[in-house]
């Protein structure tokens, strides 16, 4: 059984190297692939020092997009998502995210941050279901048509689907885990604005009809 961990990343020179480091060290890891998303800044090259898979989209097409360029690239049966800027990303939360599906117990997993920074918990305990951080039987992704053209809307396209096509999910809590937040990297205006554009991409993707082809 092949694990792919697919990692898109905009502009995360900063926090690529801790993240793709840990999970190329991880003893249940087989492949990373890093899909910089037309990143400006050195986020590709930081990605290939490390020595993992990394491919470096020429023009910038969205969290979705490049998460679907690594499903391709990658012959994975189980593909785990993580976001590019986890703070304080460890092996545990790698095995938390993966042995359940692994195991067979269920087909995908979302992991849920606790005890870190309080906005972001807060963030992820009224929206736990917009979280980056699975582990996906590949077959679920391979189902969904659109996840390439949603932007940040591709945590709710995926959500949605696994509910309405009754996918057994389970949610696990990655203690101790953050993000950079979008204020912390853009500054508080321009950080808020893409939050709101954020939060719109995300609206436009909830849909009840997401059912298996
Ligand atoms: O157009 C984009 C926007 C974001 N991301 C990545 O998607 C993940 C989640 O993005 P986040 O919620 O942190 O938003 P951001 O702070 O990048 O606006 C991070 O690894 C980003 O680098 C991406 O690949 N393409
Ligand atoms: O936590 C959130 O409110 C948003 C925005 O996070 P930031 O604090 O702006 O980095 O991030 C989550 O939702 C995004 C859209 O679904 C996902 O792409 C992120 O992976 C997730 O962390």
């Amino acid at each position: 059984m092949k694990i792919t961990a697919v990692i898109p990343a905009y502009n995360e020179e900063k926090t690529i190297k801790e993240v793709a480091s840990i999970v190329n060290e991880h003893r249940l890891v087989d492949e990373v692939i890093v899909v910089s998303d037309g990143s400006t800044d050195n986020t590709a090259k930081v990605a290939t020092k490390v020595g993992v898979k990394v491919i470096d989209l020429p023009t910038n097409k969205g969290k979705g997009a490049a998460m679907k360029a690594g499903v391709e690239e990658s012959q994975a049966d189980i593909v785990l998502f993580l976001d590019a800027d986890l703070l304080g990303l460890k092996k545990e939360h790698i095995d938390r995210l993966l042995i359940p599906v692994i195991n067979g117990d269920v087909e995908t997993t979302i992991g849920i941050f606790a005890e870190g920074r309080m906005f972001t918990d807060l963030a992820q305990k009224i929206a736990p279901f917009l979280s980056g951080q699975r582990a996906v039987r590949r077959r679920i992704l391979d189902n969904i048509p659109d996840l390439d053209v949603t932007r940040f809307g591709v945590e709710m396209a995926l959500t949605q689907y696994i509910k309405v096509n009754n996918i057994s999910l389970k949610e696990v809590v990655l203690e101790d885990l953050s993000h950079v937040m979008k204020e912390e990297k853009r500054g508080f205006v321009k950080g808020f604005m893409s939050r709101l554009k954020m939060y719109w991409e995300v609206l436009k993707n909830f849909s009840s009809t997401r059912k298996v082809r």
